[in-house]
């Protein structure tokens, strides 16, 4: 019998459409990080990034128009900064049902371009086609000094983990539709030379930090109280709701200091744990008592899993 995405999941999906791709010489990081690098001109490098927005799964239909736009190119503005690039030019592919006001996709639209403009970024094309309910396919370009991108792949045994903010509670708050993408700290973090490896919060921590794990070959220890949260929220919407859009980051206990002295954001990052040489993934509490991090954010075909 043929599997289905619902049988494998979305991670697994990725990873057998992604397990045999040919590679390009200019093609620094491609498939598995929040963002795709390539060679540029002698000193600078390309990041690419994609990400659908899409009616119903992404955002619910009530939504104010300019939200749906700010999340759409957030989204795509956070994977740039989990790279620490420098956001330069946004594409959408607008795909509406025919009946839309035009009103609707001009307020989607300003949406895109106020997010874009605060950092840096314009809108530099796009398209537009039927289809049956509304969605947004965002691209977006930037740009760094050749080599510097921050990957999932380089954190080290001893590195400290540390999130830019509070966790959890994303989509009832309505935080998912008008958060900061974490530019300037992305930027700051690639210039500063001290973070090892980053990533984007969107399925959340439980499973953004086994992708920082696995692709830099660690595991990974979490404190739970010192996990910073949302008010009103526990640790588990912090673990695994998703959509938080802080960045996570790892650097040497030493960085940390450094790091918080020259932070360009509100509040300091948090320090939450420990890249281990043990390839597991754990808790530990209050106690001191440690337990395996459960493997259940969100992801994409699994109607099981958690939703709001
Ligand atoms: N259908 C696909 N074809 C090729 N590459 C894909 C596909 N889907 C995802 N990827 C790649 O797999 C990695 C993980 O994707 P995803 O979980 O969507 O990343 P993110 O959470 O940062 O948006 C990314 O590097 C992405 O480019
Ligand atoms: C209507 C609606 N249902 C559910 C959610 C919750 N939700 C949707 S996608 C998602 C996780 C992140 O989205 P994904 O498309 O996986 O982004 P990526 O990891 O690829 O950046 C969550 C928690 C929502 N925001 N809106
Ligand atoms: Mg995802």
């Amino acid at each position: 019998m043929a599997r289905t995405l619902k049988d494998l999941g979305e991670r697994e999906a990725i990873r057998r459409l992604t397990a045999h791709l040919p590679a390009a010489a200019e093609l620094v990081t491609g498939p598995g990080d929040d963002a795709a690098v390539a060679r540029g001109d002698e000193s600078s490098d390309w990041v690419f990034t994609t990400d659908p927005l899409i009616e119903d799964r992404h955002f619910a239909s009530d939504t104010p128009p300019a939200s749906i736009g700010h999340k759409a190119a957030g989204r795509a503005l956070s994977d740039l900064a989990a790279m620490g690039a420098d956001p330069k030019y946004i594409f959408v592919n607008t795909v509406a049902p025919a009946d839309v006001p035009i009103e609707t996709l001009e307020a989607v639209c300003r949406g895109i371009t106020d997010l874009a403009r605060t950092h840096g970024a314009v809108l530099a094309g796009g398209d537009l086609a039927e289809g049956d309910a509304l969605a947004l396919h965002v691209f977006a370009v930037g740009t760094l000094p050749r080599g510097s991108a921050v990957l999932r792949s380089g954190a080290r045994p001893g590195d400290r983990i540390a999130v830019t903010g509070p966790l959890g509670g994303s989509f009832a708050s309505g935080r998912h539709l008008n958060f900061t993408p974490r530019v300037d700290e992305g930027r700051f973090l690639r210039e500063s030379g001290l973070a090892h490896a980053m990533i984007d919060l969107s399925d959340g921590l439980g499973t953004d930090l086994r992708h920082i794990a696995a692709a830099s070959g660690t595991g990974a220890t979490l404190f739970s109280e010192r996990v910073p949260l949302h008010a009103g929220v526990d640790l588990n919407a912090a673990l695994f709701e998703g959509e938080d859009y802080e960045l996570l980051f790892c650097c040497p206990a030493e960085a940390l200091e450094e790091i918080r002295v020259g932070w360009p954001g509100e509040s300091a990052p948090v320090e939450i744990g420990v890249i281990t040489e043990e390839r597991t993934l754990s808790l530990v509490d209050a106690s001191g008592a440690r337990a395996p991090l459960e493997d259940r954010a969100w992801e994409h075909f699994r109607p099981e899993g958690p939703r709001p």
